[in-house]
């Protein structure tokens, strides 16, 4: 068995091996001892190997699931190996198989994937093409059977993986990243990315001789990537891949990019402190079906640069806001309401429909996709009656219309209350095949016979308490108590004796038990084989299938957005063609939950008004300010309402912030460092169309040094770069920027005094502000009086000094005062020249004083 083992070790690689023994799945050696630390499993022995016990741990079969589940979190990947031989027909170990590899990226078990978000697994490549290096990247969603592929710069990559969150990430063996950012990274080798060998992989999945329908002929980079990726998905999964269908070119462009820094600053997914919640999607998910929430997710990280397909969005939702509610009393519903109480019945049917493509899916998946089918032309119905006519919903309704077949065969061929599993038997329906009915009936018709057996048996032989009765071990007998043993006619056969008993099998009760026993077994391979016929028919229906939970989860996610634009009050925002935002009285859409009453502020962006520095106290709101405007416009670019009694968000190429860093200790960078970096890139990158917020920059080193890149900076994006800025700063004197430089204005968070403290009035109000208040701050901070006391004492000191007001323009100022160092020195050195070439010794007093007057002239 151990040769056997080991033979499956090695084709199981680097991969834990789940060995099936009976009800268990074992795991040898390494993996036992890892297997055990990871899951806190007993670690046992069995027998030895070069005189050394072997290491065995184990989990028992029905509990798979979980075990996978929680290695996989912990970016394990496993093979699991089935016995395939029958054990009563085999010599030596049974026959043994690697039937599925489970990896964090290639889940599709409903038990392991999580409901409200994917799980994608991406292959990265980078290479020469055209002589420029460039980076490929192919991701695939196996559970939905989505396949895409992008070219980027290399310096580009981070901020794509980072848009896909890929739970496993494949890379060329010799070019393996140091750090897989919190992904499972799984080295492959280099020839799996080698051109040739990758189309051929593609060509033969997709039968065709060529790629460039796909998009891909300009891609080389991509297509080695994806080639590579396919070919190890395949290699995990029993099935092919027939729900793969296509691959998607994702076009430079199509997005507003949001590099990693942003996505985790403006708390999309994910707070900052890493929770689920509160965060944009968290705020938003009023979805019903879990792939309503997964797509919402999706839109979240993917806004949209083109203005028509997010107005297409805009345009569904204001139309479900548009529609009345009926009006009989009865139905007094708003159509929207309706709608979502009916999406609240789906089951997840885009994962569903993935399984059905990989033969894996469940007797009850099937069972609720036959009512999930039932419910589809109420929601079409529903789409067409309740709301106005509109292009998008008329493509909704096509989509929902399935081959009513579907629902006919799933109808008649699954029972309609179905086992969990096949092989438990009782999946499919009676009626549907008169061959299993026939063995059923068989299997299970014994009751009758066996009473009247009894009845006959006991009147034969005038025995009155003779019985019938059956036992796992033993099957059929007829037990007769010892002192009747002597009335039994000779055709009973002993088949046991008991202290009290004697148990017989007579010709006729072992010849029914035969074909009992036989029918039970037929009816269930009979089931079985049946049920597989039943998933080659689905098969066919996949693709549809899946196209119609896209739309579902499509008008699930609409329905969601319109949700909370009509309990929030959101308006539709109007998408603008140039580069401009203009809000008025704008929210924050996540903090006006938090707060009692929020305090909502306009904001004016464009070509002539580039940049706004915002002054103000601390806690005065200057980060939900930058973040909620940025927040609406991202909320506009993927098509939702925003927070707002008006908006109008011209196009952005990108979004980029660089509010408060923490230190990057595992990188290896200071707040500092994290902060010039994130500084040097959006100096790098950002365009006219690029929005960025600046939260502070600066304050991470001594005063003037700060505030010396803090004005460059500034200065930099208004002249150079052009974006669109929200600039926050502690620093008044970058306040006097507006004098120098056309384009930017000063705007402050009000804050007020009163008897008991500074009052934060959250409003924003053009001007630079007057005062920073912080010592006012720090005493509402809990900063004891004593402190405080003494803090005001040396501000007013400092403020009597007048202490220094650096020049503002500080790298010139160093310059001259550099040029001015260098006269003084070069001025010393001659006046020592000329001292030391005095003789005082030999001057009169005459020539001493005239000598005196000279020097003067000369040097001063
Ligand atoms: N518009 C608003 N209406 C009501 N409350 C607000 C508003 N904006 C901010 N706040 C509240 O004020 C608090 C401080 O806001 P924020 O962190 O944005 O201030 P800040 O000026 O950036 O402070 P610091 O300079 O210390 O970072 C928030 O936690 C929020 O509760």
């Amino acid at each position: 068995m151990m040769q056997q083992y080991l033979r499956l070790k090695a084709e199981a690689g680097s991969h834990l091996l789940f060995y099936r023994m009976g009800d268990f799945y074992e795991m040898f050696y390494e993996d036992a001892e890892r297997g055990a630390r990871l899951l806190n499993l007993t670690l046992t022995k069995r027998g030895t190997s070069n005189g050394a016990p072997i290491p065995m741990a184990g989990v028992p079969f029905h509990a798979m699931e979980g075990y996978l589940a929680r290695l996989v979190a912990l970016g394990e990947s496993i093979a699991i190996c089935e016995q395939i031989g029958d054990p009563a027909t085999s010599k030596g170990p049974v026959e043994r198989k690697i039937v599925r590899i489970v990896t964090p990226g290639t889940l599709t078990d409903e038990a392991l994937l999580p409901a409200k978000a994917d799980r994608m697994i991406a292959a990265i490549f980078t290479s020469r093409a055209n002589r420029t290096e460039r980076s490929g990247l192919a991701w695939m969603n196996l559970a939905s059977g989505e396949f895409r592929v992008t070219e980027c710069a290399p310096d580009m990559l981070d901020t794509e993986l980072h848009r896909i969150e890929p739970a496993e990430m494949l890379c060329a063996e010799s070019r393996r990243p140091g750090d897989g950012n919190g992904m499972a990274v799984t080295a492959l080798p280099d020839w799996h990315f080698e051109s040739d060998g990758a189309r051929d992989v593609l060509h033969r999945h997709f039968a065709v001789d060529t790629l460039a329908g796909f998009g891909l002929a300009d891609l080389p980079v991509a297509t080695c990537a994806a080639g590579a990726l396919l070919r190890y998905v395949s290699r995990t999964q029993a099935q092919s891949l027939s729900h793969i269908q296509t691959i998607r070119v994702d076009q430079a462009g199509e997005y507003v990019v949001l590099d990693p820094v942003t996505r985790k600053n403006l708390e999309l997914t994910e707070t900052i402190s890493g929770e689920s919640a509160p965060t944009l999607f968290s705020t938003l998910d009023h979805c019903q079906t879990p792939m309503g929430s997964r797509l919402l997710r999706r839109w979240i990280h993917h806004p949209l640069r083109d203005n028509t397909p997010a107005q297409q969005r805009q345009q569904v939702i204001a139309t479900f806001l548009s529609a009345p509610p009926g009006d009989d009393a009865l139905n007094a519903l708003a159509p929207l309401d309706t709608l979502r109480h009916m999406l609240e019945r789906y089951p997840d049917l885009e994962r569903i429909a993935t399984r059905i493509a990989l033969r894996s899916v469940r007797p009850r998946e099937l069972a609720s996709l036959r009512e999930a089918l039932a419910l589809l032309p109420d929601v079409a119905q529903h789409l067409l009656q309740a709301f106005v006519h509109e292009p998008a919903l008329d493509a909704f309704i096509q989509n929902l219309s399935l081959d009513p077949e579907i629902a006919h065969l799933l109808q008649k061929a699954i029972d309609p209350e179905p086992a969990l599993l096949i092989r438990e038997g009782g999946v499919i329906a009676t009626g549907f095949d008169s061959e299993l009915d026939e063995l059923r009936r068989l299997a299970s018709d014994s009751g009758e016979f066996l009473l009247e057996l009894e009845a006959r048996e006991r009147e034969r032989t005038g025995i009155p308490t003779l019985r019938v009765e059956y036992n796992r071990v033993h099957g059929f007998y007829i037990e007769v108590s010892r002192g009747q043993a002597d009335k039994v006619p000779a055709e009973y056969r002993r088949r046991q004796t008991l202290k009290n008993a004697e148990r017989y099998i007579t010709p006729e009760l072992k010849t029914w038990e035969d074909k009992v026993l036989s029918a039970k077994d037929r009816s269930l391979s009979r089931e079985k084989w049946l049920f597989e016929n039943l998933l080659e028919q689905l098969a066919d229906y996949a693709s549809a299938l899946s196209q119609c939970a896209t739309t579902l989860a499509e008008v699930d996610a609409l329905a969601a957005l319109a949700e909370h634009a009509q309990a929030n009050d959101w308006t539709a925002p109007e998408l603008l063609e140039g580069n401009e935002i203009l809000i008025e009285a704008g929210r924050h859409p996540v903090v006006e939950h938090s707060i009692e009453r929020f305090t909502p502020n306009d904001c004016e962006l464009g070509p002539q008004r580039r940049m706004l520095l915002i002054t103000g106290p601390n806690m005065g709101g200057k980060s939900t300010y930058m973040r909620q405007v940025a927040l609406i416009a991202l909320l506009a670019r993927i098509g939702s309402f925003v927070p707002a009694r008006l908006a109008r968000i011209g196009r952005l190429d990108r979004i980029f912030t660089r509010i408060g860093a923490a230190d990057d200790l595992a990188g290896g960078r200071s707040t500092f460092m994290m902060e010039m970096t994130e500084a040097a890139s959006i100096l790098s990158a950002s365009t006219p169309q690029s929005l960025v917020l600046m939260d502070e920059i600066g304050r991470g080193t001594s005063t003037y040094d700060g505030l010396a890149l803090a004005w460059s900076i500034a200065h930099r994006l208004l002249s150079h770069n052009q974006a669109l800025t929200l600039f926050a700063t502690h620093y008044f004197e970058i306040t006097r920027l507006p004098a120098e430089a056309p384009g930017a204005a000063n705007v402050h968070l009000a804050a007020a005094e009163s008897s008991s403290g500074i009052v934060f009035l959250h409003e924003v109000q053009p001007g630079p502000a007057s005062r920073s208040y912080g010592i006012q701050v720090a005493q509402r901070a809990g900063i004891p009086a004593a402190v405080i006391r003494h803090a005001s004492r040396e501000l007013s000191r400092l403020e009597a000094q007048g202490a220094p007001t650096p020049q503002l323009d500080l790298f010139s100022a160093a310059a001259d005062a550099d040029d001015a160092t260098s006269n003084t020195s070069e001025g010393d050195s001659a006046l020592k020249a000329a001292l030391n070439d005095i003789d005082p010794d030999q001057l009169t007093p005459r020539e001493a004083l005239d000598l005196l007057y000279r020097l003067r002239n000369e040097h001063l």
